[in-house]
């Protein structure tokens, strides 16, 4: 994974002596989380000294299923997608075993057309929910329980649930699901090489140590000083330099369909972890190359707020050659065009001085792909730091869900507005 940065964009950009100049600030902040790491406040970095073994078990045991069912929210199950699809690609179900579903939301539509394509007497379900409490979660659990509880034998036997406490847990004890837990001093939003992606992941034919490994050769370059070397922590002071410059969104454009779940990773990463005191980056998912034909004209000729980060793949895992006649469009691979588009976004962006940054696989697969959420994670880390905000908690949510519990125990569902 090579990670590139234009440098000298003018007013507009970032150059090297904007970064020489940051001087301590970014030494700073990079001791500040070390140092967050070595007195133990903050666990996601240690997640990587996994015992691969741990889920020997449940991929056996997955044999024995032929759909696998995840239910959770947010950190709980975004990081899961986002391998799943990153490796697994599209259309998985078309032609993967297991078939796999998500319950991500409370949305009934979705719950139940999700019930119609699959037997749950035949289905291994993960309820995934940190706290044990996020009501959507519950909810979609209760639903897929009390289905079980009337057609299913022992159907515990199918229910994997990997929490900490609060309702779920006690559900888990009660009913003797197969617990895992969560190492508390993990933010949900940075627990996808705990069990929370890794004990579903295995089971879905995911590469767990090469996951890992490149999780591991990430975690050493995010360990070095200079910040030159260190990927996360220029993606995190180029981010910062720029919020400064008034860049208040950061555009993350991946030129490959399967990157377009960890996108939606990327967001919840990004805006949960920096948007706090009036502070925060705008994090917007585009999907090269089609966001060319939707979202560029903004991004050339809107307001300059933005700093564009492509994700390139160099080699896709299957190619076509086009079979054009007319024009000058003669044989090419369609690998070349997408990979040309990238390549003209990126070049007209920088003519039009909209700062961007490219990050660069060879090929998209689990080593990658640990590489590129590890960096993430440590990134945002960092940010944190720079901004002077918390990146591992989120308070803000919690009004909005009392107010949520409140209405429904009075029976109001979104017909009239109560007082505060
Ligand atoms: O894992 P839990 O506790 O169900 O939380 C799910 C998600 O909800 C949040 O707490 C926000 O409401 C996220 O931070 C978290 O990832």
């Amino acid at each position: 994974m090579i990670m590139q940065w234009t440098d000298v964009l003018g007013a507009e950009g970032v150059s090297t002596k904007d970064i020489e100049n940051m001087g301590n600030e970014i030494e700073n902040a990079r001791m500040g989380f070390m140092e967050k790491i070595k007195n133990g406040e903050i666990g996601f970095t240690n997640l990587l000294n996994v015992d691969l073994g741990n889920y020997d078990e449940i991929k056996k045991y997955m044999e024995e299923f032929d759909y696998i069912l995840i239910i959770g929210m947010g950190g709980s199950i975004l990081g899961t997608e986002a391998i799943h699809e990153g490796i697994n690609g599209l259309y998985y179900n078309e032609h993967g075993f297991p078939k796999v579903y998500f319950l991500d939301n409370s949305d009934p539509e979705k719950t139940c057309r999700v019930l119609n394509l699959i037997d749950l007497e035949k289905t291994l379900i993960f309820v995934v929910s940190k706290s044990g409490n996020t009501l959507e979660t519950l909810a979609n659990f209760s639903i897929i329980k009390n289905i079980l509880e009337k057609k299913v034998k022992n159907y515990e036997k199918n229910i994997i649930a990997i929490t900490n406490g609060g309702y779920l847990k006690k559900l888990a004890e009660k009913g003797g699901y197969i617990l895992f837990n969560i190492p508390e001093n993990v933010s949900g939003r940075y627990s996808v090489f705990s069990d929370v992606g890794l004990a579903p992941l295995s089971c879905l034919g995911i590469n767990i140590k090469e996951l890992i490994s490149g999780a591991k050769i990430m975690d050493k370059l995010c360990k070095k000083e200079d910040v030159f070397e260190n990927p996360a922590l220029m993606s995190a002071t180029i981010h910062y330099l720029m919020y400064k410059k008034r860049k208040n969104i950061s555009v993350i454009m991946p030129y490959a369909e399967r990157l377009y779940k960890f996108g939606m990773w990327y967001r919840q990463l990004w805006a949960e972890s920096l948007g706090k005191d009036g502070i925060g980056q705008t994090p917007l998912v585009s999907l090269g190359a089609k966001d060319q034909h939707s979202l560029l004209q903004l991004y050339m000729d809107g307001p300059k707020d933005k700093i564009v980060t492509f994700i390139r793949v160099n080699t896709f895992s299957e190619d076509i050659k086009t079979e054009y006649g007319e024009g000058n469009l003669n044989m090419h691979n369609l690998s070349e065009i997408i990979n040309s588009e990238q390549l003209a976004t990126e070049m007209s962006l920088t003519n039009h001085k909209v700062p961007n940054v490219k990050i660069i696989l060879e090929e998209l697969n689990e080593t990658t792909l640990g590489m590129l959420l590890y960096m993430y994670e440590m990134q945002t880390a960092f940010s944190g730091e720079l901004f002077g905000v918390n990146s591992f908690d989120q308070p803000a949510v919690e009004e909005e869900k009392k107010l949520t519990w409140r209405l429904l125990e009075e029976g109001n569902y979104g017909n009239k507005r109560i007082s505060k």
